[in-house]
């Protein structure tokens, strides 16, 4: 399961290594102060002496970044990106040159009038700007080889378009200029009527919204934020979660597939808006989910008078009084506005409670032990539910302590990837090596938009210099980051003023942003020192779903560079049973075909 040992923890959590169990049972002893900012592992260094091994390339040391006083000269001497010249065979030269072998009910105060459900067909724009467009037009497209032998239709100019091998989805992506910081204007076309209506889809429903038991101003909501049909968790859990009484639930789902509004109508039902009190708390593993979740239950519940209070490190005020029936933040907030009493909301008034990220939340290291006090402050007649891509089955047991008796809805360990996002591996031969190739990725990284994970803070704020330099319109977000400071990164790359964010798993979970259509493992994720440095399979799977968001594509690449991350790409495969396409960075063709798959895979320019 994902570990926070490097960055990925809120920044006002605690570690605790309690036994589970015994915490469900009588636990309650005196929750530590949080710490104010996510610290980093001492041992995180630790890749950089796996690495050291490994490669003839530039010789810095493999767990430091590039020496900085070098990368201006090499910038001077590298040829400047020119959008229509195929990027690798420049750009991986060095890097081939110095390779060596390699191993309830809401209260209404009007009535509405009757919603209607939007149109079929749906266009979006860019977060926040619903736009009506023409459908996109496949006839218009011409065939082309995807980089992998299947063939993928290809529109021609400024709108370039890409049908799916099994033509069950159009997306098109207008980039009208792809230069410069701030001034691309990105916009994705796409059409889900098809991908809802194929049964193998998780986007997949029989039930229209207006079937389930809703209540029509969330039904409002509902069309107001431009969806039509219910996906496949949607369908399932929804009817689930709102019966009465109030039962348990445990939901696993596809990351992208909407549990978000699952978990967020199920609040907005069963919160009563006459009550000037918390009555439902849902909790994420970061600021940055906590903020999005927010921002949905609001627009859900937009035709209701039902609020929301974010509880997040400086996002509300010691000692005044919450009267929001619905509470979404991080589990360290959560705890300290508990910490007196009844001072802030009476939490025996809480009918919800809602883990996001879920078997994050429960285990043993991180948020757990937060997670678990909050719940012992609850009522025991609570409904608790949890949601996740990912339930590895030692946190199923988990889980099912945790809801007891609760409904449960789990996928086969082979379905817990989107099949639309295409997994890649790149086979560099050092830690040089993955920086020159990502320089040189820059250019189909920016065709939309795109998310580079790292272990370290260090490397993510080392790479988005080096990049800048470049440069590149790129930002690094990272726990040592300001409350204020992170906030701004992220809205700025939500809307799309920059177009690559170098992060850590700080952000690996949950957060979605559409037009997102490429993820870089610059690191193989991993278990960290608790761990045994094992391949971290579920942050995986939660990094790549940052792409391919309900029913759109996206691809990953994962650059090994040693014997060791080459081991884990392995295992990950293994553990996904599905292959991941590999690339040399040493052969010209196998990169020149990398680029073409990217390209055709985010629907770029060809
Ligand atoms: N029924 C629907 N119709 C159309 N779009 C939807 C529907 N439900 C959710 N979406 C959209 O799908 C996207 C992904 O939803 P969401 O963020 O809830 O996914 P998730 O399953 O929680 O993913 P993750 O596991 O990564 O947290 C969002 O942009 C959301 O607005």
């Amino acid at each position: 399961m994902g570990k926070d040992w490097a960055d990925e923890v809120d920044d006002d959590e605690v570690d605790a290594a309690q036994d589970l169990r015994s915490r469900l049972g009588g636990l309650a002893p005196e929750s530590p102060e949080p710490s104010s900012q996510a610290s980093e592992s001492p041992a995180v260094a630790s890749l950089a002496s796996r690495i050291g091994g490994l490669s003839t390339g530039p010789s810095s040391s493999p767990s430091q970044p590039p020496p900085s006083s070098s990368s201006p000269q090499r910038e001077r001497e590298r040829p400047r990106l020119n959008p229509q010249a195929p990027i690798f065979g420049r750009a991986l030269a060095g890097v081939k040159a110095d390779r060596t072998e390699k191993p309830k009910e809401a209260t209404p105060t009007a009535p509405p009038p009757a919603p209607a459900p939007p149109p079929a067909q749906k266009t979006e724009t860019t977060p926040g700007t619903p736009k009506t467009t023409e459908p996109t037009k496949p006839a218009a497209m011409a065939s082309a080889d995807d980089g992998w032998g299947n063939t993928v239709a290809a529109a021609p100019d400024a709108v370039d378009a890409v049908v799916n091998g099994d033509g069950d989805q159009a997306q098109s992506v207008d980039m009208s200029s792809t230069s410069g910081l701030i001034s691309n204007e990105f916009q994705v076309e796409v059409k889900l009527a098809d991908l809802q209506a194929d049964p193998n889809s998780p986007l997949y429903s029989v039930t229209k919204f207006e079937e389930l038991p809703i209540h029509e101003h969330l039904l409002k909501g509902i069309y107001a934020a431009g969806f039509t049909k219910p996906s496949k968790i949607q369908e399932k859990a929804l009817p689930l979660l709102i019966a009465n009484p109030a039962q348990n639930l445990i939901g696993q789902s596809q990351s992208g597939t909407g549990k978000t509004a699952a978990f967020a109508l199920n609040m907005l039902s069963r919160v009563d808006a006459a009550l000037m009190t918390p009555q439902a708390i849902c909790l994420a593993p970061s600021r940055e989910l906590a903020r999005q979740i927010q921002e949905v239950v609001d627009k859900l519940g937009q035709f209701t008078q039902i609020k929301t209070c974010l509880a997040v490190p400086n996002s509300w005020k010691r000692g005044v009084r919450i009267e929001q029936q619905i509470v979404i933040g991080t589990p360290g907030t959560l705890q300290e506005m508990l910490r007196g009493g009844t001072r802030h909301f009476d939490p025996k008034m809480i009918k919800v409670f809602v883990l996001d990220e879920a078997d994050q939340m429960i285990q043993l290291q991180g948020l757990g032990d937060q997670t678990f006090r909050i719940k012992k402050a609850l009522p025991e007649n609570v409904q608790n539910v949890l949601f996740s891509a990912t339930f590895p089955e030692e946190v199923q047991e988990f889980a099912k302590l945790f809801a007891p008796e609760a409904n449960q809805l789990f996928l086969k360990q082979e379905d817990v990837t989107v099949d639309a996002i295409k997994q890649l591996y790149l086979e560099c031969d050092s830690e040089q090596g993955k920086f020159e190739a990502l320089s040189m990725l820059y250019d189909c990284m920016s065709i939309g938009q795109s998310i580079v994970f790292c272990r370290k803070k260090m490397t993510a704020d080392m790479i988005s210099d080096r990049l800048g330099q470049e440069g590149h319109s790129v930002a690094s977000l990272h726990g040592d980051k300001l409350s204020d400071e992170r906030d701004a990164i992220l809205d700025g790359f939500r809307d799309g003023k920059t177009k690559v964010l170098i992060t850590t798993n700080v952000i690996a979970r949950g957060i979605d942003i559409q037009q997102v259509n490429m993820v870089v493992n610059f690191d193989v994720p991993d278990m960290g020192p608790e761990g045994g440095f094992a391949p971290d399979v579920e942050t995986y799977i939660h990094r790549i779903g940052r792409t391919g968001r309900f029913g759109r594509k996206g691809c990953s690449v994962t650059f090994v560079s040693d014997d060791r991350s080459m081991r884990d790409v392995q295992s990950i495969m293994d553990t996904l049973g599905k292959p991941m396409k590999k690339i040399d960075a040493r052969s010209q063709k196998d990169l020149d075909q990398l680029e073409k798959a990217l390209r055709a895979a985010m629907k770029g320019p060809n």
